[in-house]
């Protein structure tokens, strides 16, 4: 039987459990196998030790351990999976350990990419620890605070840096008494090796060996805290089954793997800082408002599977929401319960109402509303809308601004539907070709001026001072 079948049918067994919550506050079991129900495992490892896990999830409370790497100063929503799933395991009583890759961020992670990355200043790393273990702490925190009721607490999220237990190992150590364990062969077979090996840029023993590295972190962390679970998105597949065959190797423990399906574009591609299509959890990196925009711009087709994946909502009650929205999918019910709960997730009480109030911005239309926005939150909030820079100079004209800021092929173009009535400026529509261009008026107080054209293209118009 796939291992897939296998977990539905333990998950169908353990199904009956999830028609006793009454809240999505809480679980009441320790069997954090339930969430493939939620489509949030891809694989498991070894695979076919489903049943072992939950036997052992439900005997008692168990550690799990997920790495980041320190390579952006924000976690984005791609990680968010993880932390996600990090929660529920905290929900269900486990001790949830989130790893900063201190170390591993100075080798780079080859697994999913195309070319080495470009090597980082230790200043830099130091700066991108801080901010991705402030998102971990928050997102925690306000998990605690807004999203958990139950009066058992929950056990706090550790969070370790492996340059810990790294910055004092000496390499002829390593080598002698961890570098034996690693057999070529099985290194070498790796998809994020052999993609590597067969591509025009090849690979360097640095990143050869970043899969003994976060195999040793396992190791590290099962003598320590008895860590038995590492999950990750489907990318780190090479990458833990390097810890789980070293631990198989070095001692008699057991210990499971578990991957998550990568969120991808709608091309399919990882979505991720490396792909530069990131929405950042930092609100100096994307703020409140945009993550909000982001989720409510959701296809029909996939805010169901989000909000599995991004809710700790029951699937009960998930089904009962796309019911509904299905009724009516031009009001957005479902998309807005989900960038509801991420925005409180992430930004807190007080982040989810920036980015409420701001898009409440979007349907009234006054200036003074229109220039609390910066250059970045238009783009997300006109959805689509290009971003120019343009020199300001005295006596520019509508039809020259028009032009410059490429709203019309040519100038036919631009004067005839200027003046049939197509062309606005901040919400105000302007028929008149040569009316210059006034500050106050035209350019608001943010130094910004936004352009429609016809229903629905727009242009943010930077000036540059
Ligand atoms: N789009 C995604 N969907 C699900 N999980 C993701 C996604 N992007 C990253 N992850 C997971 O988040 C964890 C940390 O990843 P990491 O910090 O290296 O970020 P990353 O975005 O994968 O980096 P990069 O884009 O530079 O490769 C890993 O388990 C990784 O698989
Ligand atoms: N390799 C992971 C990050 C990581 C680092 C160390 C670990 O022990 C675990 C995970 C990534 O790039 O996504």
């Amino acid at each position: 039987m796939s291992i897939r079948r296998h977990l539905w049918r333990l998950c169908t067994a353990c199904r009956h459990d999830l028609k006793n919550i009454r809240t999505y506050k809480t679980y009441k079991s320790r069997n954090v196998l339930r969430l493939y129900d939620r489509g949030m495992f891809q694989d498991i490892f070894p695979d076919t030790s489903a049943g072992e896990v939950i036997d052992l999830l439900n005997a008692s409370s168990q550690t799990v351990y997920a790495g980041f790497d320190p390579t952006a100063d924000s976690l984005h929503v791609g990680n968010l999976l993880v932390l996600m799933n990090l929660l529920h395991w905290q929900r269900s009583g486990h001790q949830v350990i989130a790893l900063v890759g201190g170390a591993t961020g100075q080798i780079g992670d080859p697994s999913h990419r195309k070319s080495a990355r470009t090597e980082m200043e230790q200043v830099l790393i130091n700066e991108n620890i801080k901010g991705i273990s402030r998102n971990i702490r928050t997102i925690f925190k306000n998990h605690e605070e807004l999203f958990w009721e139950e009066k058992k607490t929950v056990k706090p999220v550790m969070i370790v840096n492996n340059i810990e237990w790294y910055k004092d190992i000496n390499a002829l150590d390593f080598l002698r008494s961890v570098g034996r364990y690693f057999r070529l062969g099985t290194m070498l077979s790796k998809t994020s090796v052999q993609t590597r090996l067969n591509s025009e840029t090849g690979m360097s023993f640095a990143e050869f060996s970043y899969q003994v590295l976060q195999g040793y972190d396992w190791f590290h962390l099962l003598e320590k805290y008895n860590c038995r679970f590492q999950i990750g998105g489907s990318d780190q597949m090479g990458n833990i089954d390097a810890g789980f065959d070293l631990i198989g190797r070095a001692t008699d423990k057991r210990v499971f793997g578990l991957t998550l399906p990568l969120i991808t574009t709608e091309s399919g591609e990882k979505f991720g800082k490396s792909a530069g299509n990131a929405i950042w959890l930092s609100e100096n990196k994307s703020s409140s408002f945009q993550l909000y925009q982001f989720f409510i711009r959701t296809k029909d087709s996939d805010v169901h599977q989000l909000l599995k994946f991004f809710t700790f909502i029951p699937l009960g009650r998930i089904s009962e929401i796309m019911v509904a929205h299905k009724k009516n999918p031009e009001q957005r019910t479902a998309q807005k319960i989900l960038a509801e709960h991420v925005t409180r997730l992430v930004h807190g009480e007080a982040g989810l109402k920036t980015a409420q109030q701001t898009t409440s911005i979007l349907y009234d239309k006054s200036i003074e509303s229109l220039s609390s926005l910066s250059a970045d939150e238009m783009v997300s909030a006109f959805q689509g809308a290009t971003l120019i820079e343009i020199l300001p100079e005295p006596g520019l004209t509508v039809l020259q601004l028009s032009l410059k800021a490429n709203c019309f092929p040519d100038e036919t173009n631009a004067i005839r539907i200027i003046t049939a009535g197509g062309f606005y400026i901040n919400h105000q529509r302007i028929q008149n070709i040569e009316e210059i261009i006034t500050p106050g008026v035209h350019i608001m107080p943010n130094n910004l001026t936004m352009i429609r054209v016809g229903k629905k293209t727009y242009y943010i118009v930077k000036w540059i001072s």
